[in-house]
């Protein structure tokens, strides 16, 4: 779930990409890039790191131009060098710089294919490397020197027919436009927006409605599945449904963690689904328990926030911080290695023992992971002496890999892969455990928008809308990105981090 933005203006764009980068910085915390274009020239600077240690005032002098892309990482494929970072570029045709979020799902064949039959190569392990040269070459094989949007669409037509998986990319064309697409089962988000000018209409496209808001753009609509959107660099807008059988069935877990609350999703207030997905929890409390006797609903910050609020309200049940975040650590669950995710925890999160000390206390998360965080909240709840700990998740049991941008490669790290709702509660050391049932969960999305009837729910059900998933997929992935795999990549001589363009 990386976060990605497109841009075209009638002044330096890079700014303006910068500040949506840092709006959708929680999308991903690993590195961070920007290509602009100017007349005939690529400016890219990209690497490790935020968004504001990536660009320095002497890094952005340099990006100059009209228009541009940007990217921030969260590696769901190859590794996490800075020769990953995106974006990716290809010298021929034309000059192309592309971004991606989401993940490949046919990475191997298209990488053979790239080799054997379109004679491309691939330097990195990344699959959005691939897929800039699936892109490049269905451009090539049009062959034209001035591509028309009708083109460019039907580059876009040909790429769909090759690649599977998650994907919603933003590529910039040296001296034409940006051209934007989301997959056919629209698993990622995009969305685009405009801004007037004195000197005319600007436009933006980017993964998240929250990244408009900042620079003062104003939501036109979200990129529909299989859907292909060019800006020409003066301006032009043309968009064109280039896949053959479009079906929204977008990633539950936006709702649930990826996405800000102040975004807005196929129609969809993010903020509005965590707060009806908090009443359910109520709900289901009531169902369960209707003599229950919490004291206290605390939330583990940042994003149960919504959620824990509305169900401490339809409880009729104190809603207290509980927990102090600081401020000034990141997300836990896409930082890149077990070790670092949970130092994090207790580092980022500290109790105030008040509202801990002889209380029934229901702990509310948006959900569980690997449990990392679970497990050590509720120990430092014990330790404040609560008298007894409940835990409930926003969302249900995760118990499935996910294969389409979010890092869950492996099965065996999630907590409630194979143990039942309560076992997990035993796990994490919790009293009773509460989960959302899947159900609710769609339900608090759809009520945003009946027009969504189904959704990518694959981390909860193992059903992959793509169709493409097996067994063998996914020993496969786990085996090479589980934990223990990542460890060992990007050591010190690995040539993993040997890269093509050098990033000062
Ligand atoms: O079970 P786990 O593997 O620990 O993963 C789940 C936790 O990770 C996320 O928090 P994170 O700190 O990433 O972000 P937040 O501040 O937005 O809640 C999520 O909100 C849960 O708290
Ligand atoms: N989280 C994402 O969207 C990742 C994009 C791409 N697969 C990468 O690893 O760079
Ligand atoms: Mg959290």
């Amino acid at each position: 779930m990386c976060g990605i933005v497109g841009v075209v203006a009638k002044s330096n764009v890079n700014q303006t990409i910068f500040d949506a980068l840092t709006v959708l910085q929680h999308r991903g915390q690993d590195a961070a890039g920007m290509v602009t274009c100017e007349a005939d020239r690529f400016f890219l600077r990209k690497d490790n790191g935020l968004v504001n240690e990536v660009f320095r005032t002497r890094h952005m002098k340099r990006q100059l131009g009209n228009m541009g892309i940007g990217h921030v990482r969260y590696p769901t494929a190859g590794s996490s060098s800075s020769a990953e970072a995106q974006p990716f570029y290809v010298n021929s045709p034309y000059g192309i710089a592309l971004a991606h979020n989401g993940n490949l799902t046919n990475t191997p064949d298209l990488r053979e294919q790239m080799r054997k039959e379109n004679l491309r190569h691939i330097n990195t392990t990344s699959d959005s490397e691939v897929l800039l040269n699936i892109l490049a070459h269905e451009l090539q094989q049009i062959g034209k020197l001035k591509p028309t949007h009708e083109d460019i669409f039907a580059a876009v037509k040909a790429v769909h027919t090759r690649i599977t998986g998650g994907y919603a990319v933003v590529a910039v064309i040296t001296g034409y436009g940006i051209v934007a697409f989301r997959d056919p089962h629209g698993i990622r988000p995009l969305v685009y927006g405009k801004r007037e000018t004195d000197k005319g209409t600007e436009y933006m496209v980017a993964s998240e409605s929250v990244a408009l808001d900042i620079p003062g753009y104003t939501l036109v609509r979200d990129i529909a599945p299989g859907e292909a959107i060019f800006i020409s660099q003066d301006g032009d807008v043309h968009t064109c449904q280039c896949a053959e059988n479009p079906k929204l069935t977008p990633c539950l877990f936006e709702h649930v963690y990826l996405a800000r609350p102040d975004s807005i999703i196929d129609e969809v207030n993010v903020y509005k689904a965590r707060m009806r997905m908090g009443v359910k929890l109520a709900e289901k409390v009531m169902r369960e328990r209707p003599d229950h006797d919490i004291d206290v609903i605390i939330p583990i910050p940042d994003t149960s926030r919504t959620s824990a609020l509305e169900m401490a309200h339809h409880l009729d049940v104190k809603f207290r911080e509980g927990f102090i975040k600081n401020r000034y650590i990141g997300r836990t669950f896409i930082m890149p290695g077990q070790t670092q995710r949970k130092k994090s925890v207790r580092s980022k999160l500290n109790p105030i023992e008040l509202e801990f000390k002889d209380k029934v206390v229901m702990l509310v998360d948006d959900s569980i992971v690997r449990g990392t965080t679970s497990k050590q909240i509720v120990q430092m709840a014990r330790e404040m002496g609560a008298k007894k700990v409940y835990f409930a998740s926003a969302a249900p049991a995760v118990r499935y890999p996910n294969v389409y941008g979010i890092d869950m490669p492996s099965a065996t790290e999630l907590i409630a892969h194979g143990r039942t709702d309560d076992e997990v509660g035993e796990e994490i050391g919790a009293d009773w455990m509460l989960y959302q049932d899947l159900d609710d969960l769609k339900d608090c999305v759809k009520a945003g928008n009946d027009s969504v009837t189904s959704f990518d729910a694959s981390v909860f059900d193992g059903q992959y809308v793509t169709g493409d998933i097996d067994e063998a997929y996914l020993n496969r992935i786990d085996a090479e990105r589980n934990d223990d795999a990542k460890d060992g990549e990007n050591k010190p001589g690995s040539n993993e981090n040997a890269d093509l363009h050098a990033t000062i």
